[in-house]
């Protein structure tokens, strides 16, 4: 592990905040004893998310005013821009001062302990994607069912599953995943703010091309890492890897055909490759 490093005050004190603060520095991800940590808390909350989500959407048992669940959406969108902004940088702070090199990051040696403050961040951002359910509650409030795409929900549901196996197998390259994820969500969650005000940012498509980007990061990421395990002496977290990989793909190629139909006929799923380039 590298030495403390001290650049200024500022980052001096969000690096004791953020990083070396006892909980954040002692942090174990211990099965069955970490609050979330068992498979019988992951299936009851995904299959809560799905029934709850069919359940309301076909019961709209809810009626709030449109002026007060807009002032909700608004609250609920600012906390999660704050939450990403911190987790974004807590990641960063933990990733330059805990790992020895950026090999390190993307290829943890076999049998890493998920310990300390690189998987307490990744810890943080398995609780938000579960906080992250409140978007599917505030779309069956609005009434606006159509928004409620097999993308939003197949999303939502599937993160927390990466998450969770992202941790268990103490994943190479997760918080460089999160990291990025956090950033691309920070700018997500102001556009969805922004509309929540009543506004209609002209830069949607924006948002959209860097959701693309990370997974294509993500991938650039996960090959590198598929690499040093099979010509070198191992990855940690192989086959969370294996499932982030796949998961990341179907999420390519929704959000590949989201940006066709939203924006323009240019890009289909099968123009993949002509995008890339
Ligand atoms: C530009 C996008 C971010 C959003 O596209 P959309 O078509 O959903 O956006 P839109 O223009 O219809 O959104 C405006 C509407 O969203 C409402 N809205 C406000 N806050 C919201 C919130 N937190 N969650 C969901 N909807 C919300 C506004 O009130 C407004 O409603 P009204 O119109 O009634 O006024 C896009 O790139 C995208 O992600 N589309 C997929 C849909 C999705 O669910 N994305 C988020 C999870 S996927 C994800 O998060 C991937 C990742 O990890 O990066």
């Amino acid at each position: 592990m590298n030495d403390t490093v001290h650049i200024n005050p500022l980052f001096s004190s969000l690096q004791h905040l953020l990083v070396e603060h006892p909980t954040v520095l002692h942090f174990s991800w211990t099965q069955g004893q970490t609050l979330g940590s068992s498979p019988l808390f992951l299936t009851i909350t995904v299959v809560s998310y799905l029934s709850l989500t069919l359940f309301l959407s076909n019961n709209p048992i809810f009626s709030v005013a449109p002026s007060l669940l807009r002032r909700i959406t608004a609250f609920h969108n600012f906390i999660l821009i704050i939450i990403s902004l911190i987790m974004a940088v807590g990641g960063t702070l933990s990733i330059f001062t805990q790992a020895p090199s950026l090999h390190y990051i993307i290829c943890f040696p076999t049998n890493t302990p998920p310990k300390g403050p690189l998987f307490f961040w990744s810890y943080m951002f398995y609780l938000s994607k579960i906080y992250e359910y409140a978007d599917t509650l505030l779309i069956i409030m609005s009434k606006s069912i159509k928004r409620l795409s097999f993308l939003h929900v197949y999303h939502h549901a599937t993160v927390v599953i990466m998450c969770y196996v992202g941790l268990h197998t103490a994943q190479s390259s997760f918080p460089l995943v999160l990291v990025t994820n956090c950033l691309v969500h920070v700018f997500m969650y102001w556009y969805y703010l922004l509309c929540s005000l009543g506004l209609r940012p002209k830069w949607k498509r924006l948002v959209t091309d860097c959701q693309i980007l990370q997974f294509m990061a993500s991938f650039v990421m996960m090959a590198w890492m598929f690499y040093s395990h099979f010509t070198g002496s191992g990855c940690s977290g192989i086959w969370g890897s294996c499932f982030s990989a796949a998961f990341i793909s179907t999420l390519l190629v929704l959000f590949v055909d989201f940006h066709s139909k939203s924006y323009s006929a240019k890009i289909k799923v099968g123009d993949l490759c002509v995008f890339l380039l």
